[in-house]
């Protein structure tokens, strides 16, 4: 058995980032730029008011100056004439400064008599400009490190691009198997049960950026598992779940195999995912998932999103950890690496007493998995582990 970091070693030796596309900005939330973005505008394009006011001659200003106001400047509706050194314009945030006039001030310590204006005794020392360019230039380049959010977007927008050039959205083909499965929502015979992990693990890469392909759940029959692998194709990655391990009915590997599939690993020491299995099928990553919901689900977290994060154009690197003090004492831990639920409470892990790797209701109580090293010693309250946040 390999280690969890040999195993997404592996892992990203399968995936390469997928192809660019020009996306509308509109539709770009969540997506990884191709390349860097240069800024085709200035802002502000011009020096502009950040207060309501009148825009004078900076040198002029001093208590109980007077001037003569000869015009407007509002947001949208310039006032391009040369302003002298006696005369001011009334001027509102946003607008652009007028020719001859480098400082603003603020309406609160300026008297108006008709066409005239008074400046009071106590002027604050801010020119209330902001210069062009001060928030970024023409030419500027952008990029940022991770998925485009939406404070992103707005920068992008205001840099002058209207469009995107993106990955490509990776589309990940998953194949639950099992005799035993029902689709959510059916009434289960007496020997079956419903499921579950397939869709949660859809969820999860919809929500990190893929667009999961859920097929229909295959059979443990090599001709039903032959129909999902066909269903597949085209796939960016595939991932298949349960029929993993070594019961007569675990049919997977044999009818990859089968197909062509050239296995990089099989079998992992971690826990729950002991049976994990990965490969290149049709040209595609594969990755094969045990089938107890917590194993798939951790897998998922483990390698699956990390294997799809390159697939978006993002650097190949495990699920993000943080270091916190656990809030339970625990055992020793066995020769797997062990990922156990725990909810983070106060700053603090608190493990939970169950980690049945068939306990979905223990997994959704959970917001972290605590990672236990091979062969950790018992560690108590306080001690400090990296956890996944859930
Ligand atoms: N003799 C051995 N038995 C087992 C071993 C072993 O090393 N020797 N490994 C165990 C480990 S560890 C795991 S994990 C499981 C994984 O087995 P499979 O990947 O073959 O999974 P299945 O047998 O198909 O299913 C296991 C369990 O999960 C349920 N399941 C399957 N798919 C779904 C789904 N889409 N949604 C919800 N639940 C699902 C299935 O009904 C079973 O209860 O093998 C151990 N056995
Ligand atoms: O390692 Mo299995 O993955 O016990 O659940």
């Amino acid at each position: 058995m390999i280690s969890v970091s040999e195993a997404l070693d592996h892992v990203f030796s399968l995936v390469a980032p997928l192809p660019s596309e020009t996306v509308a900005l509109r539709d770009a939330l969540g997506r990884v730029l191709a390349a860097p973005l240069t800024a085709r505008l200035t802002q502000p394009p011009f020096p502009s008011a950040a207060m309501d006011g009148y825009a004078i001659a900076a040198r002029t200003a001093a208590p109980g100056a007077t001037y003569r106001v000869i015009g407007e400047s509002a947001a949208g509706h310039g006032f391009w004439e040369f302003v002298g050194a006696g005369d001011g314009v009334r001027i509102f945030t946003g607008a652009p400064l007028p020719d001859g006039t480098d400082r603003v001030i603020i309406q609160e310590d300026v008297t108006r008599d008709g066409d005239r204006i008074t400046l009071g005794d106590r002027l604050d020392t801010g020119d209330h400009v902001r210069a062009a360019g001060q928030d970024f230039r023409q030419g500027d380049a952008f990029q940022p490190r991770g998925p485009l959010r939406p404070i992103d977007l707005a920068l992008i927008a205001a840099m002058g691009h209207g469009e995107v050039s993106v990955t490509r959205r990776p589309e990940v083909a998953i194949i639950a198997t099992g005799d035993e499965l029902v689709a959510p929502g059916e009434t289960p015979g007496p020997d079956q049960i419903v499921a579950s992990n397939n869709l949660g693990l859809a969820a999860m890469i919809d929500r990190a950026g893929g667009r999961a392909r859920l097929l229909p759940i295959a059979r443990d029959t090599t001709a039903s598992l032959d129909t999902a692998f066909d269903l597949a194709r085209g796939a960016d990655m595939v991932v298949t779940i349960g029929g993993a391990s070594v019961g007569d009915h675990d049919l997977v590997a044999q009818v990859a195999e089968g197909r062509g599939m050239e296995q990089s690993f099989y079998k992992v020491a971690m826990r729950p995912g002991k049976p994990l299995m990965a490969g290149r099928l049709d040209g595609a990553p594969m990755l094969g998932l045990p089938g107890n919901p917590v194993s798939a689900l951790v897998c998922g977290q483990v390698f699956v999103l990390p294997a799809l994060r390159v697939l978006m154009g993002l650097p190949a690197a495990p699920a993000p950890r943080q270091t916190v003090p656990l809030g339970t004492d625990l055992p020793a831990n066995g020769p797997r690496e062990h990922y156990m639920r725990a909810s983070l409470q106060d700053g603090r892990a608190h493990v939970a007493d169950r980690q049945d790797s068939a306990l979905l209701s223990v997994l959704a109580g959970a917001d972290a998995l605590v990672i236990r090293p091979p062969d950790d010693p018992p560690r108590g309250a306080g001690d400090t582990v990296e956890v996944i946040a859930l």
